[in-house]
């Protein structure tokens, strides 16, 4: 891997690790305190779930952690590298070659197939899976040939899904995965998310309002009011099939 500004990553440290998080978004009678001091520590290879009500700062977080926005101050380390001093190009690699993401929308290209929309990322990762390999992963190897309107919604997160995994990126952030499903649906795509992180070890934020998704988590982050209100590591992690619903 070609790790621009990510040499030497300490597999031994944790995923992630931040003190004192703040996120505050416009100024005057404008201003938002989005993030009021965030400390969390997460292991790799962990699954976190988010709660919280609207507006409480978990997607201001994940886009923090996923380097899509910067925090306004506090300490970030991903593993051992300071992501909180990483210049543009640093946070393009680290986007690039380590995170995947997952939204509640699926934004696939509606013109390409289930194989082609996951092709668009194997061509560019520098260690990525066969894009056939990735849509098998997900339950999907009958349904490569098939377009976006072709498939239902589960079908269609499942090759987002599948299209985030295939650059093997070490961390998953999903907002609002099963936002857009029914539960049976939502229920397939969380077993899914499950198995990329007993098979793969990827460490994966699932942000979600189905509070029953966090018997399924290795570690419960309540948020309220951007801070963390309660934080539990379950001791027994239920699979998704056998989540209460
Ligand atoms: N780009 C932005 N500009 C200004 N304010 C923002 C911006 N993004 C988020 N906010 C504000 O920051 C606060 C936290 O928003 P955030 O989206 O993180 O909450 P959330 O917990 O993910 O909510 P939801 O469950 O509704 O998605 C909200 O008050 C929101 O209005």
């Amino acid at each position: 891997m070609n790790n621009t500004g990510l040499q030497g990553l300490d597999l031994s440290r944790p995923a992630f690790a931040m003190q004192g998080l703040t996120k505050v978004f416009g100024s005057g009678p404008s201003r938002v305190e989005a993030l009021r001091g965030v400390d969390l520590t997460v292991p790799a290879a962990e699954l976190v779930v988010l709660l919280g009500p609207s507006g409480s700062g978990k997607s201001t977080l994940l886009n923090i952690l996923g380097g899509l926005d910067s925090a306004t101050s506090g300490s970030l380390f991903y593993f051992n590298q300071d992501l909180g001093g990483m210049d543009e190009s640093e946070l393009t690699q680290y986007r690039r070659q380590h995170i995947g993401f997952v939204f509640q929308f699926y934004n696939l290209m509606p013109s390409l197939t289930a194989l082609e929309n996951v092709q668009l990322v194997t061509e560019i990762a520098e260690n990525p899976m066969d894009a056939a390999e990735a849509l098998a992963m997900v339950g999907l190897e009958n349904r490569q040939d098939h377009f976006p309107a072709q498939l239902s919604g589960g079908e269609q997160q499942r090759v987002a899904i599948a299209r985030a995994i295939a650059k093997r990126p070490r961390v998953l952030f999903c907002d609002e995965p099963t936002g857009a499903l029914d539960s049976k649906t939502g229920r397939t795509v969380l077993n899914v998310l499950q198995e990329v992180n007993r098979e793969l070890g990827t460490t994966i934020f699932i942000v979600t309002h189905a509070a029953s998704t966090a018997a399924m988590a290795h570690r419960v982050i309540h948020f309220a009011d951007g801070r963390i209100s309660k934080e539990v590591e379950n001791q027994h992690v239920l699979s998704a099939a056998e989540i209460d619903w």
